[in-house]
């Protein structure tokens, strides 16, 4: 068996990972607030977490990893930009806005993170599911004297659990000292944080002993993993941006509840994906999304290698410049490999650098030495084993172009211009307005009129969900969505065209 050694937050060393029952790992990862596109450093988790999972597939079996991450789908941020909505002249009730918010951002997410080759995880709970577990917990906390119910809040009391700060090596009062409590006059102490809180007016709430209210943050993770993984479970991970104090209250809140249990055995966090020295994030505004590098036509498997090829416990950049080199490289990898069967079996020192807490760099010089060594069957099993050169090429947008519908598109240049002629301008505008709905825009020079073709215009444009928006990034000639996305579009050009004329 490989030996796996993992660096573990709460120790502060890398340890041998040995799992606390082998045919059935579990590990859980804080995943998103839905409340908008995923920026470039909320990916950064969803890479490194789903190269362990690989990695733990591959060494135990793949049927004996449980991989849980939450979305975290209630939350004071989704109200805000359901009520910004509401406030900006939509009738809806504020229910149906949120839940659209929250509905709309995971599909975005999916989309986003197939897109740099992350395998979903096993199981992706929802917190709204799972309010029911989270009543029973905060009932229990209450009974047990670590929690206390105030003014239709019920807080958790830190004082009362005597290993807070454990996992980041700090003192409750180091801790108070360093961050940013919040301060309301019915708490205990300043530490205490909020379990369940109140809900008025229309914002979403549940009926419970405290009145109706919506759980806290925390809460929701120490409620999902337990009835999903239970007391005990082999790793729990993050970004390092929630050791303190997200992952400090999910230790105490699961640790008081399920003394018995051990609650999670490994802390992973990645490092932070900065900008000019400062964590990437929403609040900062530093930020672009994932979407927009794929529209930019960086394919997903480029963030994923640039990604990869900087530890995950190091803080890094995006530059243009390191998604330049991934591309050459995974091009000229993917034309040597191309027609190749795989090795039945990654190579043992792309494994090893793996089984080292995550060594990617290590791994990708590895992949460099199968290259340069000619074991091209090696190299494609192992890529394999980092989510890269697998499945469809991940092209640029483009293969398609306006030639393919160079029939039609001649049509409608030719009404356009006699409308044009017979100064018919409104139809000559329909006319554009209809081609550029479908990703086509004409430009007018003296040689004639030129069409380009933008690739995520047709790809949203297409109804089917065959089409959606990763997929054109994904299409080869000769592939089957290419030729139903090809007749997708020559049929609506034709109906337009024969309602046109
Ligand atoms: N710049 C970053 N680099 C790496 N990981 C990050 C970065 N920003 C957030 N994360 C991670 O992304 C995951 C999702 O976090 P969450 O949804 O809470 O982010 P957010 O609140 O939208 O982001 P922000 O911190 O920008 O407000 C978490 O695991 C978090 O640690
Ligand atoms: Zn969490």
């Amino acid at each position: 068996m490989t030996d796996i050694q993992l660096y573990n937050t709460r120790t502060r060393r890398k340890e041998r990972f040995e799992p606390l029952d082998p045919a059935n790992l579990r590990m859980y990862v804080c995943g998103p607030t839905v409340y908008d596109r995923a920026h470039l450093g909320n990916a950064r988790p969803v890479v490194t977490f789903d190269l362990l999972f690989r990695l733990l597939r591959h060494v135990y079996g793949a049927d004996r990893v449980t991989y849980v991450r939450n979305f975290t789908d209630v939350d004071d941020k989704i109200n805000a930009a359901a009520l910004a909505r509401k406030q900006a002249g939509d009738p809806r009730p504020l229910e149906e806005l949120i839940r659209e918010r929250t509905e709309e951002t995971i599909g975005w997410y999916h989309a986003d993170m197939d897109a740099l080759g992350a395998l979903r995880p096993s199981q992706e709970p929802r917190a709204t599911e799972f309010i029911g577990q989270m009543i029973a917990m905060i009932g229990d906390l209450i009974e047990k004297g670590h929690a206390y119910a105030v003014e239709g809040h019920v807080m958790f009391r830190v004082r009362s659990y005597e290993d807070y700060g454990a996992l980041s090596g700090r003192s409750v009062d180091d801790m108070i000292a360093g961050a940013r409590v919040e301060v309301a006059p019915f708490k205990e102490d300043p530490m205490d944080f909020v379990l369940w809180k109140p809900s008025d007016g229309d914002l979403p709430g549940w009926d419970s002993p405290w009145g109706r209210g919506r759980p806290g943050w925390h809460i929701e993770c120490s409620a999902m993993s337990h009835e999903l993984l239970g007391d005990s479970f082999d790793i729990h991970g993050g970004g390092i941006d929630l050791q303190f104090p997200h992952h400090e209250n999910e230790i105490a809140q699961s640790c008081c509840a399920h003394p018995e249990g051990g609650f999670a055995k490994v802390w992973m966090h990645n490092e932070m994906l900065q900008v000019e020295g400062k964590k990437m994030s929403k609040s900062l505004g530093n930020f672009f999304t994932v979407r927009d590098l794929l529209e930019q036509g960086v394919p997903g498997e480029v963030i994923r290698f640039v990604f990869l090829s900087t530890h995950y416990r190091k803080p890094m950049d995006w530059t243009a410049e390191k998604a330049r080199e991934a591309e050459a490289t995974l091009r000229k990898w993917r034309g040597l490999v191309a027609g190749i069967e795989p090795a039945p079996s990654p190579a043992p020192e792309v494994i090893d650098a793996l089984s080292d807490d995550l060594n990617t760099a290590g791994a990708i010089a590895a992949l460099h030495g199968l290259a340069g060594a000619g074991d091209l069957a090696g190299l494609k099993a192992s890529a394999g084993l980092l989510g890269l050169l697998g499945g469809k090429m991940t092209e640029r947008g483009g293969e398609l172009t306006a030639d393919d519908f160079s029939e039609e598109l001649g049509k409608f240049i030719k009404l356009r211009a006699e409308a044009k002629k017979a100064k018919d301008y409104a139809k000559a505008d329909r006319i554009r307005d209809l081609l550029s709905r479908a990703g086509f825009s004409l430009k007018d020079t003296p040689d004639g009129t030129e069409v380009s073709i933008d690739m995520l215009r047709l790809a949203q444009f297409l109804p089917s969900s065959r089409h959606g928006e990763v997929r054109v990034y994904v299409m080869q000639p000769g592939t089957e969505e290419y030729a139903e996305t090809v007749s997708g579009v020559r049929k609506f050009l034709r109906r337009e065209l024969s309602a046109l004329t």
